[in-house]
Parts: C-alpha cells; sequence; structure tokens
C-alpha cells in the first residue's frame, strides 16, 4: 500500500535526510548501537534491528516529552513502516517507546485545535493512514508498552498483532476521549470492540476509561502484563512465537480477519476526513480542547 498522505513540502523536506540519527545512516552502526548493528531512523523515530532476534526490528518512539501523535511524527513513523514493510530481511517490528513512562499520549492536541480545515484535513488523513499501516501490516507487530497510553496511544497499542504492557499503576491504557469532550471515530470504536467485546467496549468508550494494567489484562485490551524490566524480552519471545509460524498463511489469516474492519475506513476515507473537520471544528469543541489543554498546564502547577 503506497504512503498516500499527502506530505505538507516543509514536512517532505524534514524527512529528506531522515536518516538522520547520528552515524546511522543505512547501512552503518548508530553511536552506540553495537558493531555492525545496522539501524536507520529519523529525529523521532529510530528503527534498530534486534541484535538477539533475526529479522525483528525494534521502533522506538521518541518524540518528547510525550510521543504526542503529531504530523511531522506521524509521518516519520509511516515512513519507517513503510521502509520496514519493503526491507524483505524484516519479518516482525516491536513497536516501544524511549519517553520514559510514556508510550504515546495520543494525538497532538496542538494539530486539532486552532487550526484551519486543510490542516485538519492532512493531519486526519495521516492518522487514518498510519492506523491502516499498522493495522494491515504484513509484519509481526508487538506492542512493548512502557509508558501511558490514552486515546491514540491507545488505537495505535490495539493495531498491534499482541500488546504486552508494564505493570505499573501508572501506565493506563484507554480510548479516553469522552474525557476530553470528543468521541473516539468509528474505526478506534471497531478496533476496541473487536478485542475487548462489544458490551465491555460500550462501557469504556463512553466513560473514557483508563485501565490499569490489571484492568487492562482482565478486560482483554493488553494480552500480558510483566514486570517493566521484562516488557521487551516478553515481547521478543512472543515475537518469536508469532515468526514460528509461515509467513504466507499468517499473513493470509492475519487479512482475513482484519480487512472487513479496515474496509469500512478504506470504502469512506474521504467522507471520514470530511466528518473528522466538521466535527474538530465545531466551536464547542474547539472550547472543549481549549479547556483540555488548560487542564493539562494547570496540572503542571
Ligand atoms: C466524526 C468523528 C470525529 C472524531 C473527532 C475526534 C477524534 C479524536 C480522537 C482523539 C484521539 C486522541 O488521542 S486525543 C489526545 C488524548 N490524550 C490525552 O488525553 C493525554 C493528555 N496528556 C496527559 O494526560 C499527560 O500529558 C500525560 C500523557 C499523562 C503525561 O503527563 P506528564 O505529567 O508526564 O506530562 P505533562 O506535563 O502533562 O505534558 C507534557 C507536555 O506535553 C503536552 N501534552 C500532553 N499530552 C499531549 C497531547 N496529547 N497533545 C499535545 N500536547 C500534549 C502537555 O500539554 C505539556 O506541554 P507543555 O506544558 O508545553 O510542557
Amino acid at each position: 500500500m503506497a504512503l498516500t498522505v499527502g506530505l505538507r513540502p516543509l514536512t517532505r523536506a524534514l524527512l529528506r535526510p531522515w536518516a538522520r540519527v547520528p552515524g546511522a545512516a543505512l547501512g552503518r552502526p548508530a553511536a552506540g548501537s553495537g558493531d555492525g548493528v545496522r539501524c536507520f531512523g529519523s529525529p523521532r523515530v529510530l528503527v534498530e534491528p534486534d541484535p538477539a532476534a533475526v529479522g525483528v526490528a525494534v521502533m522506538k518512539m521518541r518524540n518528547p516529552p510525550v510521543n504526542s501523535l503529531s504530523l511531522e511524527f506521524l509521518t516519520e513513523l509511516l515512513i519507517s513502516l513503510e521502509k520496514l514493510e519493503n526491507d524483505k530481511t524484516f519479518r516482525g517490528i516491536i513497536i516501544t517507546s524511549d519517553c520514559p513512562g510514556i508510550f504515546s499520549a495520543g494525538l497532538d492536541l496542538l494539530e486539532m485545535y486552532g487550526r484551519d480545515p486543510a490542516h485538519c484535513a492532512e493531519y486526519w488523513k495521516a492518522v487514518q493512514e498510519l492506523w491502516l499501516r499498522v493495522y494491515l501490516s504484513n509484519l509481526v507487530v508487538i506492542g512493548a508498552i512502557n509508558g501511558i497510553s490514552p486515546a491514540g496511544g491507545c488505537l495505535l497499542s490495539l493495531s498491534c498483532d499482541y500488546r504486552v504492557l508494564a505493570n505499573n499503576p501508572k501506565y493506563a491504557i484507554g480510548l479516553n476521549e469522552t474525557l476530553l469532550g470528543i468521541i473516539a471515530p468509528f474505526w478506534f470504536k471497531d478496533v476496541l470492540v473487536n478485542t475487548i467485546g462489544h458490551r465491555a467496549a460500550e462501557r469504556a468508550l463512553q466513560l473514557g476509561f483508563l485501565f490499569p494494567p490489571s484492568d487492562a489484562l482482565q478486560v482483554g485490551i493488553v494480552d500480558q502484563v510483566v514486570p517493566e524490566d521484562q516488557v521487551q524480552s516478553t515481547a521478543r519471545s512472543v515475537m518469536a512465537q508469532w515468526l514460528a509460524i509461515p509467513d504466507h498463511a499468517r499473513q493470509l489469516t492475519k487479512n482475513l480477519v482484519r480487512k472487513p474492519t479496515a474496509d469500512r475506513l478504506l470504502q469512506q476515507r474521504d467522507a471520514d476526513i470530511q466528518n473528522f473537520v466538521r466535527f474538530i471544528s465545531r466551536d464547542s469543541i474547539q472550547k472543549s480542547l481549549h479547556v483540555y489543554l488548560e487542564k493539562l498546564k494547570q496540572k503542571k502547577g
């Protein structure tokens, strides 16, 4: 699936020399990455082949302070995912965070607050694209969730094939959009329903639940909860289990299960973008976003 996000000239320029990790131009070891370990990346996304697992790449999100999914960050994630999909030496990706305590704070509120319709449309197209790229990936995608994961961060986690969450009570996960006075779009809802069932999803979406690890495991929004220092090793051992399955059979099966959900968006991407722009541009929604952003600021005291 070609990357269909219409990149702004600025974003395109930003990404042109995108192997910017010092010394990590494709094929050369990045500083501190260990001898011969080929890695590549961009300012906000570091991709390192897992030295202990052939064919596995670890994708580290590093958009401090909270890995909020800005347009630039989404674009870098998409470029890295596309590169991995096209590099036949990789069969699996472990997605994790380099921002302590935070997997991803979700969509970047500043991309939706005080922005013109054209920007909102471009932003939403990138959000759609990231979901489709991860959800339908031919690679095995495992979330090594080492931090809090609200809303868009939860969607990214749900789009993985398997989710390992660190057992830290602060690392809650859920689609909390109603707490902001907004809503999760139908395809966020669909993925949650597919994962935890209709009644649990209905309740969690309406109440904006952020599940702490023990509840997240019980409701099924994550597959495993482990001590924080075992998240990466657990993700790696689960990856080995999934990679023991012949790729072609596993990919066809993943597609069989996931394509009907993805098709609901693919068949109406433009309408979904227009719906988003209309909804997010409402005065009442902009006001809700303003109040929420103020609350975040006040929280800092
Ligand atoms: C029809 C259908 C239509 C559908 C139409 C609508 C569809 C929308 C779907 C929405 C999906 C989403 O993901 S909406 C986003 C939901 N996300 C959230 O609710 C998480 C909000 N953030 C937090 O709760 C906290 O920041 C948290 C992640 C726990 C980290 O707490 P900390 O104390 O460590 O850090 P903070 O001090 O709070 O934050 C550090 C800085 O990051 C900023 N920040 C934090 N989260 C941010 C965010 N998501 N976007 C931008 N900026 C963010 C803060 O403002 C601070 O900025 P400075 O003050 O400048 O330092």
